[in-house]
């Protein structure tokens, strides 16, 4: 059997005295596209940043492929991290370089292109996300938000990545550009669907958001967590882990509100 591509084994995270992830047990098969939902500051983003080893557990496991994150040597490690791609909120792009510094950003770096091979590479992520030509030569403060998102995709993409991970990918856009968003995560995640090279492997996504039309549209499965600090020290953090249908249909008194949107059970604990 193949190993997940990303695993987290009994993870915990502690700022300080604040526990934010309490002895996790998380693993995205290879291929999947896992949507992490849950109340805001349950630790959704930093448990999504553990897995990526962009930050380190307090204590437990990270595992990619497999293979012990913290045994890997540097260069392998640095070898494996080169496949990640990022679009985190806000897009965080360079504002003071153009789109088309911005996408290079990558493959200069690493040197993987250059000259017309790099112009080529930068029109096709940026055809990719249904940009127009024009856009590239722009600065990223001239455009909208959700061409900003659009930008950042392409550039997470220009490395060809094996993970893809977001964070609160359609936060602050319209219903419709929240739905290009979603389409484009579809596309990207069935970007190597029968592409049989074994250097090519299926990409694996984990999605953080709070936005159900996302998780309707894109999960393979979803996993909601709960705060750390109600957890007594042998209860589990994850409230739901189980696919799309199952969460709507959720009886869950904690979950079924959650993913509905319905405020009661959360007004009466507020007037509480
Ligand atoms: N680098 C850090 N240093 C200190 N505290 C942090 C750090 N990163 C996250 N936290 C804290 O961890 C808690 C959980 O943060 P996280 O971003 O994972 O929540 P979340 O579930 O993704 O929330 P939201 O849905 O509101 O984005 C928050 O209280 C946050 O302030």
């Amino acid at each position: 059997m193949t190993a997940p591509k990303l695993e987290l084994r009994t993870a915990c995270k502690r700022f300080g005295s604040n526990v934010i992830v309490h002895r996790l047990n998380l693993s995205v098969a290879v291929g999947e596209t896992l949507c992490l939902i849950g109340e805001s500051g349950c630790g959704k983003s930093v448990s999504m940043k553990l897995a990526a080893a962009l930050l380190p557990p307090t204590s437990g496991g990270v595992l990619w492929d497999g293979d012990p994150v913290h045994a890997l040597p540097p260069e392998e490690f640095r070898r494996r991290r080169m496949k990640f791609g990022y679009l985190f909120q806000g897009a965080a792009l360079f504002d003071s370089m153009t789109v088309f510094e911005n996408v290079a950003f990558g493959p200069r770096q690493l040197h993987a292109a250059e000259g017309r091979m790099l112009e080529e590479l930068v029109a096709a992520r940026i055809r990719e996300v249904g940009l127009p030509e024009h856009v590239t030569h722009r600065k990223p403060a001239g455009l909208s938000g959700g061409q900003r998102k659009r930008v950042g995709l392409a550039r997470a993409l220009a490395l060809d990545p094996d993970v893809m991970l977001y964070d609160e990918p359609t936060t602050g856009l319209d219903p419709v550009m929240s739905d290009v968003i979603n389409e484009l995560i579809l596309r990207v995640a069935a970007s190597r669907d029968g592409d049989a090279r074994p250097d090519r492997p299926p990409v694996t996504s984990i999605v953080v958001t709070h936005d159900m039309h996302t998780v309707r549209r894109v999960a393979d499965r979803v996993v909601m967590l709960r705060p750390a600090p109600a957890l007594g020290p042998l209860d589990s953090q994850v409230l739901f882990d189980g696919t799309v249908e199952d969460l709507f249909a959720s009886d869950d008194p904690a979950v079924g509100p959650f993913v509905r949107g319905e405020a009661g059970a959360k007004l009466a604990e507020l007037a509480a």
